[in-house]
């Protein structure tokens, strides 16, 4: 039913439900992500947006509901062929490869493109060959886009914690997405690095990358995002521009604590 009016829908998540043994993660869950617009998925500790998150990334398998993305179902899909699908994440926690400079991580990012086998690398095939140098070019571009070009050569565990995770960003870039998923960017961050980041989803959203956002930082995401879902205790309690949700009094409700009545 829902689907039917979903004409400019990217990424459509209906009636998923995810449960943990005894826990429902997620509670007959819907909503869909418009193309070209920042989403952000928002609500209190244990509301269950990492677990949103991971569904649809291919890491966990919705226990019954649909997901879809450019119409066609992802569910039980392996995380690199979602990849390559063209949905890009980055963690909650930093994940880089500690020893590999900024180009370098970046480089295994853009590899997930990379047409030649394992077998071609190993015995450096031409073809290998040029498409390292073509992604080495275009990770420059990203490290450029994403502010730490003068990096590129530095081992990423030397580099700051802003500027590792905007690396991150560059990395997810790499594998050219349609859909990239930023959990918690800018845990960390002082408000001038929020600012940064604030500008640089922009940034990512005009070159037509459509942005999902979870985000702790109620100024940084009403600030940034177009539309706005909240979830607690694994359900939707609200869904709208980031005024309509602020003013939800089951939203601030959820956030204060208390009863709507009370509130
Ligand atoms: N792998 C798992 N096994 C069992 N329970 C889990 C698992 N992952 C999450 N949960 C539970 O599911 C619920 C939702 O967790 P989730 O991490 O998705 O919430 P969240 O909104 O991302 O929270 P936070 O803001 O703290 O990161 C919680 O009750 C959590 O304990």
């Amino acid at each position: 039913m829902s689907h039917a009016g979903a004409g400019d829908a990217l990424l459509e998540v209906q009636n998923v439900t995810l449960r943990f043994g005894g826990v429902v993660a997620l509670n007959d869950v819907s909503f869909s992500l418009r193309k070209g617009e920042i989403f952000g998925l928002i609500g209190p500790n244990g509301a269950g947006k990492t677990t949103c998150f991971n569904a649809m990334t291919g890491v966990y398998r919705p226990t019954s509901g649909a997901i879809r993305f450019n119409g066609q179902s992802i569910v039980g899909r392996k995380k690199h062929e979602i990849t390559r699908g063209g949905i890009a994440r980055t963690f909650q926690n930093v994940r880089l490869f500690p020893e590999m400079t900024a180009l370098e991580n970046v480089m295994v990012g853009a590899d997930a493109h990379h047409k030649t086998s394992v077998i071609g690398a190993l015995f450096r095939l031409p073809r290998h060959w040029k498409e390292e140098r073509l992604g080495r070019e275009k990770s420059m571009d990203l490290l450029r886009f994403v502010g730490i070009a003068h990096r590129a050569g530095e081992v990423s565990r030397n580099l700051s914690y802003g500027e590792q995770r905007r690396l991150e960003i560059a990395r997810a870039l790499a594998t050219n997405p349609t859909l990239l998923c930023l959990d918690e960017p800018a845990a960390g961050f002082n408000p001038a690095e929020k600012v940064e980041l604030l500008n640089l989803i922009r940034k990512i959203r005009d070159t037509g990358v459509t942005v999902l956002l979870i985000e702790h930082d109620m100024r940084l995401v009403m600030g940034v995002t177009d539309r706005i879902v909240v979830l607690e205790f694994g359900k939707k309690i609200a869904e709208g521009t980031p005024a309509e949700v602020r003013d939800d009094p089951k939203v601030i409700a959820a956030y204060l604590g208390v009863p709507t009545d009370a509130a």
